[in-house]
């Protein structure tokens, strides 16, 4: 049970009115009000989203009651102080040809849509924030939504999902950055508003002098447990570091370099997300011998990116995290297609695996740090379950054993793991018990 109310800096929003549990829902929509294009992709015929968006509109037919509905959804004022909005204003105006209603129904889309276009009568009402308690499953086919709670939610909590999606996961900057370029507005979210930024941490240049007290891709960290690395976290516009209070200044050239780094796998990673969707797509086609060549030349510059930020930046910093974890990703997929021709892991795959497994440590821990009351399987569910299939697929009854220690992760996260995907945890959980059954005697007691 829900309301809208209004908000003191981000305008309406929904608020509970009764105890939610995680996992329980909080409001169900079987369609949405409209499917509005919110595309960003250019083509000869549409060359612009807001032309896409209006022509989807016009071709919707949609009835007046349904029309009004959408026309009392949130849209910028002429008016709006807010830079991002003024840009939204002026250049969607020309897709409205000079049709008022229609401009409206433009940035409505542009700040209503979710996934797929669709808007909803009370969904659209939820305000983002960068530490969700909520999360919303949209039926592909049939736009029928989900909204789950994420964490416990008190009475007159207000309700905040993450528009963020693998952005949740970068330092504040970050995500202001991408949240006004890709959704209009600069969040206001308690997130936003803290001092300290865990996500942004780096090696401390005091502690770990470099050449010219810059940061240097010559110095590595291996931040091991004989030789801790003390790190700097960002904390009220400047990085401070834990061990010996040592400041880096926002204007200090070491900050400049963190900032550049950072914009730099940012556009990488926009890069990344559209050939890794014109990938999918196309990897049906017979002959994808050039898709094949674009996915090397991806990998080979996530694989410079991950180095860049690895060594620069240190293994803490929200940048070396994501590619590491894009970079896991890649590697459990590539284990499991090998898998498929080989049946058995020889010894190279072993060590790719273990490898695998070093990196999802470490991304644990970099998710642990972040403190955001999130389950980790929010971010991390996907690449749990590749390890533990690739354990699983190494037929003893150790690694299998292995195998359901990581699942065990997930514990607490199943109402938001897909249908099949918990069939797949459950096989793979039983995986060990059955072998352990099936083992020979005289294997047991040499174990
Ligand atoms: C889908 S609507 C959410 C409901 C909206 N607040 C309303 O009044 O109807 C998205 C708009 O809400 C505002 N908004 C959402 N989350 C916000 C946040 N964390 N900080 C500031 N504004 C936010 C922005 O204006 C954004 O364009």
């Amino acid at each position: 049970m829900t309301e809208v109310r209004d908000t003191k800096d981000s305008g309406k929003a929904l608020f509970a009115t009764r105890e939610y549990a995680i996992g329980d829902i909080i409001l169900q929509e079987d369609k949405p009000l409209a499917i509005l294009s919110h595309t960003t992709s250019y083509s000869a015929k549409n060359d612009s989203p807001f032309i896409a968006i209006a022509q989807a509109y016009q071709q919707s037919n949609t009835q007046l009651d349904i029309e009004a509905k959408l026309l009392s959804l949130y849209h910028p004022q002429a008016d709006t102080a807010n830079p991002a909005e003024q840009e939204l204003w002026k250049n969607s105006q020309s897709a409205a040809e000079n049709d008022d209603r229609l401009h409206k129904i433009i940035m409505i889309a542009c700040c209503n849509s979710f996934q797929g276009g669709y808007v909803y009568e009370h969904a659209s009402r939820i305000n983002h924030s960068c530490q969700p308690n909520a999360i919303v499953n949209i039926q592909e086919d049939t736009g029928a939504l989900l909204l789950r709670a994420l964490t416990p939610i008190v009475v007159g909590e207000e309700i905040g999902i993450s528009y963020a999606g693998l952005y949740l996961y970068t330092d504040t900057r970050a995500r202001q950055h991408v949240l006004r370029r890709d959704k209009f507005f600069d969040c206001a979210c308690v997130r936003c508003q803290e001092a300290v930024d865990p996500a942004n941490m780096i090696p401390c240049t005091k502690c770990h002098p470099r050449h010219q007290s810059h940061l240097d891709e010559a110095t590595q960290y291996d931040d091991d447990d004989e030789h801790p690395v003390k790190y700097m976290m960002w904390k009220s516009d400047q990085f401070v570091c834990e061990s010996c209070d040592y400041v880096e200044t926002l204007k200090s050239s070491v900050a400049t370099v963190v900032h550049s780094i950072s914009d730099k796998v940012l556009q990488f990673l926009e890069q990344y997300k559209e050939q890794d969707n014109s990938s999918k797509a196309s990897s049906e086609q017979k002959d994808n011998a050039p898709q094949d060549e674009q996915d090397e030349e991806l990998e080979s510059l996530l694989q410079e990116h991950l180095s860049l930020a690895s060594s620069v930046l240190g293994a803490r910093h929200w940048t070396t995290n994501l590619l590491l974890l894009l970079y896991l990703d890649r590697g459990l997929k590539q284990y499991h297609k090998k898998l498929i021709f080989q049946q058995a892991a020889d010894d190279d795959m072993q060590l790719d695996l273990a490898e695998h497994i070093d990196h999802l440590q470490r991304i644990t821990q970099f998710v642990k740090r972040l403190k955001l009351h999130l389950h980790p399987g929010h971010l991390l569910s996907d690449v749990i379950v590749g390890i533990a299939r690739a354990l699983v697929s190494l037929s003893d009854v150790k690694s299998a054993q292995y195998a359901t220690r990581w699942l065990d992760h997930l514990i607490g996260y199943e109402p938001f793991l897909s249908e099949a995907l918990v069939k797949v945890v459950d096989s793979l959980k039983s995986a060990w018990t059955r072998m352990e059954a099936d083992e020979p005697a005289h294997k047991k007691l040499k174990g």
